[in-house]
């Protein structure tokens, strides 16, 4: 296959990938447009790498099909079209990080001058050290420039931020940033919701090998960032509770009921209007894990 101008960045359907008993990626349908910013969100184990290295071709699936600018994986990357940051790997020892970085751009017909991707990586003062040597975050910047030199339309980055300290991420980012500028297109995988929100136009959540949301991060993040209303409701039984305007779930557990909220303030207004012996109202956030289970819930719910 060869590279299409209309096409999109990426292109995924049906794909899969079986471990053994495990079904690691289970079925994932996603387009990516030319220019966007994507997040692959999901903890432990949903299969964010598993996706990205079948994405990138270093795994192969077992089912389904993928088009990277219209052609295959392996075509896009041979043509440069493609930087990937994997998460771990790929640095020798012994070597530079300026040799390293100029050995993948000798394997590319138009990279970027090895001097630029260090210093866009923020890495040129590390240029004549070897990796050995490197710290953890540091060595994900080398990385960085690797994904960098060959001058890529579709950056594609592991959990890039895993090892670095907080200086280091917001660099990272920045630059990360500067490259999205251009106009060209990212999916990078997180487990922070933080990072998704504030460097992603979209998210990708996934959870146990599957899609469970996708959308703006605005859309993402008002399903994912529920409230909770606690509080004490003498008489009050969980079915009446459930049905106020604003609540999603309601549980009564010794006298304690349990709302889950898509608007806690209307909540607590409605509470106090009609049950006027209400007391200890607590409002909260619903934690991220919470939040996995019940998009997981209602995506088998609709299944
Ligand atoms: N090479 C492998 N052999 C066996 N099982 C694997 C292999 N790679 C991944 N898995 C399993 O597949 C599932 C998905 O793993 P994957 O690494 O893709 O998830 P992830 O979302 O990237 O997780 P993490 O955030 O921890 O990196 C997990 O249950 C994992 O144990």
């Amino acid at each position: 296959m060869d590279i299409h101008d209309g096409a999109p960045a990426l292109s995924v359907a049906g794909l899969r990938k079986t471990y053994g008993e495990t079904r690691a990626v289970d079925g994932i349908d996603l387009v990516v447009d030319r220019g966007e910013v994507v997040a692959l969100l999901g903890p432990n184990g949903a299969g964010k790498s598993t996706t990205i290295d079948m994405v990138v071709g270093l795994a192969r699936p077992d089912a389904g099909e993928i088009a990277v600018f219209g052609a295959s994986a392996h075509e896009a990357v041979r043509r440069g079209m493609v930087g990937v940051m994997p998460q771990e790997g790929a640095l020798l020892d012994d070597v530079t990080v300026r040799e390293t970085v100029a050995l993948i751009a000798s394997l590319h017909r138009t990279p970027l001058p090895v001097e630029e991707a260090l210093s866009r990586a923020g890495v040129a003062d590390l240029a004549d050290r070897r990796a050995a040597l490197l710290s953890g975050g540091q060595k994900q910047r080398v990385r960085f420039a690797m994904a960098l030199v060959p001058g890529p339309d579709l950056l594609v980055l592991d959990e890039p931020t895993a090892a670095m300290d907080v200086t280091a991420r917001r660099e990272f980012w920045q630059s990360m940033h500067a490259f999205a500028e251009t106009g060209r297109t990212v999916l990078f995988s997180t487990h922070y919701l933080e990072e998704a929100e504030a460097y992603a136009d979209r998210v990708v959540l996934m959870h146990a090998g599957r899609v469970v949301a996708d959308g703006p991060v605005s859309a993402v993040m008002a399903e994912v960032s529920g409230r909770t209303v606690t509080a004490t409701v003498p008489g009050a039984r969980a079915e009446d509770l459930g049905a106020l305007p604003g609540v999603t779930a309601a549980h009564v557990r010794d006298g304690r009921a349990e709302l889950r909220c898509t608007d806690s303030d209307l909540v607590v207004r409605e509470l106090l209007t009609r049950y006027p012996e209400v007391r200890d109202i607590e409002v909260g956030a619903l934690g991220l894990e919470d939040a996995f289970l019940r998009l997981t819930g209602a995506s088998e719910a609709v299944r």
